[in-house]
């Protein structure tokens, strides 16, 4: 099955792209073929179509414009470079929308991506944050730009030449292939256009037209600025020359957005272009792709090279800092003062201040290097691969499963603690917790027994539900807290129950030393709350309920911070 296709709608302000959207919109549900639409105008008051992503949910363009104190394009502009740091986010969820449905395989698959951008078409296509949208998104799905111009505007010879020069420009800043769509072709038919685009001769006539009757320069042939100027059609005659190979590479449809006319022609387009993306576009993409990585390896490499070598001179604490003066201008004259300094630092003997910094490991370069790489490479998999995000940072999973299996055998052990002098000696603990001096009874005994074995019982059934000792030698790999994580189903509720227990015991305990002052209830205050508040950390950072995303780290108390989207909070107020 082919993958689907991205429609990216732009186009200048008022070319209809909004109606246009909503016309291939209608269309798409019309033919059953629902596409899946992203809004990326963070300034559109209202859209008049349904959509799957929109910038506006996460981010409120005036907010921004108060807070950094912009103008309306810089807070476009703006938003969507907030936007841009939502990438990875916006394509994994487009992936796992767009793949086949496996709870239900006969549910039609997605083959369309409908985005429509900002009418301030350069904050779009110029910007870094456009940029990186679009690279991203032409990386996992064939991409296709469908540039919307406003036919009755560009009826004259310089405002048509005009949108081609803004259309050559896109196509070589985005290196994508491009439709152009004659927009509002119920106002005016686009056929003089397409004739232009591949008649030379046709094109110079509507110029020696509009020049002869004075109205050069205006749309509808009314007259305007620079009419009838001789330097502005020569210009124009050998612009259209140029840009006859350029009309080659693109694919022209007519279409009224408010009819509906020509929007199948469209979509034939759009079949071709996806053809040409797969065919052409796809391999350079790919290949790039694949240049980056390496680049990105070899970067890797270097600074591999690089860490081994400062931590070889990390001992040399003794060496004087380097003046500004001195400071290397290039990298290999960098990489020649380290050499140096290494030599320089090994020759003075200063490698024992280096074997008692590293400690044990200090000289096994090889096993400290393949542990870096190994870091590293985890790290690079693991950004392409959102929905595992948590494994995003092995360091990070380690340490937060470190402290919850910290905490289960710490409960495990104060309990057992407890229970061994319950059960081992109960007619003891029953006569010092005693105020009067009375011969313990039966039933004394039995209770503190019974509190014992429970204790013991409490224990024994952490470590089990946490996973912390698996009950079967089957599972290999360690348990994590993760909520779809087989092994430990019980892992979260465990750590919930039994941090509410340590509190409550804790606070209990305290009750009873304030009253009684006795001082076998502090002991039981300072173990109870230790673990509690270990236990509380864990349900913060280890569980999935967790205040602080395991995903990001961002602190989901703050997020509205520094400027909350009200907007985006009454819709999910309202569920919607
Ligand atoms: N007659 C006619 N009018 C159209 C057509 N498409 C859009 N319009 C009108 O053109 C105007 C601008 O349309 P929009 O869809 O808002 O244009 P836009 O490019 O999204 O505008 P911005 O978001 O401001 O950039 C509206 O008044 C539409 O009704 C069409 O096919 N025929």
């Amino acid at each position: 099955m082919p993958s689907p296709v991205s429609v990216v709608c732009v186009g200048m302000a008022g070319s209809g792209k909004t109606t246009f959207m909503q016309r291939i919109n209608s269309y798409l549900h019309e033919k059953k073929n629902v596409p899946y639409v992203v809004n990326l105008d963070p300034a559109v008051h209202s859209v008049p179509f349904e959509s799957n992503i929109d910038i506006r949910d996460s981010i409120n363009y005036k907010e921004v414009m108060k807070q950094y104190n912009l103008g309306p394009n810089g807070g476009i502009l703006t938003s969507l470079n907030l936007f841009a740091t939502k990438v990875d986010q916006i394509i994994s969820l487009l992936e796992k929308r767009t793949s086949p449905n496996s709870e239900n395989p006969s549910a039609k698959p997605i083959e369309h991506i409908l985005v429509d951008t900002p009418g301030q078409i350069e904050v779009f296509v110029w910007s870094a944050s456009g940029s990186i949208l679009l690279e991203t998104m032409a990386t996992s799905f064939p991409t296709v730009i469908a540039y919307v111009i406003d036919t009755p505007r560009a009826s004259s010879t310089s405002t048509f030449m005009s949108n081609m020069l803004y259309a050559c420009s896109i196509l070589y800043k985005t290196k994508l292939p491009m439709i152009l769509v004659f927009n509002k072709t119920d106002v005016r038919d686009a056929e003089f256009a397409k004739e232009w685009m591949t008649d030379f001769d046709a094109f110079q006539q509507a110029l020696r037209r509009e020049e002869d009757s004075g109205a050069f320069g205006a749309e509808g042939g009314a007259g305007g600025f620079g009419a009838g100027s001789g330097y502005m059609g020569s210009l124009l005659n050998s612009m259209s020359l140029m840009l006859e190979e350029f009309y080659r590479h693109l694919s022209v449809v007519g279409v009224s957005s408010m009819t509906g006319d020509g929007v199948e022609e469209f979509f034939e387009a759009v079949e071709t272009k996806r053809q040409e993306f797969e065919r052409d576009y796809k391999p350079e993409l790919e290949r790039k792709k694949k240049e980056r990585e390496e680049q990105t390896a070899s970067q890797r490499e270097l600074e591999l090279g690089k860490l081994m070598k400062d931590m070889s001179v990390s001992g040399s604490s003794r060496q004087p800092p380097r003046k500004p003066a001195e400071e290397p201008e290039t990298v290999s004259e960098a990489e020649d003062e380290e050499d140096e300094i290494i030599k320089r630092g090994l020759a003075d003997g200063e490698d024992s201040d280096y074997e008692d910094y590293v400690g044990p490991h200090a000289g096994d370069d090889e096993g400290l290097s393949q542990r870096y790489q190994a870091a590293l490479s985890g790290s690079q998999s693991a950004a392409t691969d959102q929905d595992n995000s948590f494994t995003r940072n092995p360091y990070q999973r380690t340490v937060i499963m470190d402290v919850f299996r910290a905490y289960t055998y710490s409960t495990a052990a104060w309990l057992s603690l407890q229970s061994l002098p319950l059960i081992t000696g109960p007619s003891m603990m029953v006569t010092m917790l005693l105020d009067e001096t009375r011969p313990v009874s039966p039933m004394e005994i039995y209770f503190a027994r019974c509190l014992g074995f429970s204790f013991l019982t409490i224990a024994v059934l952490t470590v089990m539900l946490t996973g912390s000792i698996p009950l079967t030698a089957d599972i290999k790999e360690s348990v994590t807290t993760e909520e779809d994580d087989p092994k430990a189903p019980y892992a979260v509720p465990t750590l919930m129950v039994t941090s509410i227990f340590h509190a409550a015991c804790a606070f209990y305990a305290y009750t009873w030393y304030v009253t009684g002052g006795q001082g076998l209830f502090a002991v039981g205050v300072a173990g109870y709350s230790s673990i509690a508040a270990i236990g509380l950390w864990c349900m913060l950072f280890a569980s999935s309920h967790g205040k602080i995303s395991r995903r990001n780290g961002a602190d989901k108390r703050t997020t509205g911070f520094p400027f909350k989207n009200s907007e985006a909070a009454k819709k999910h107020g309202k569920g919607l």
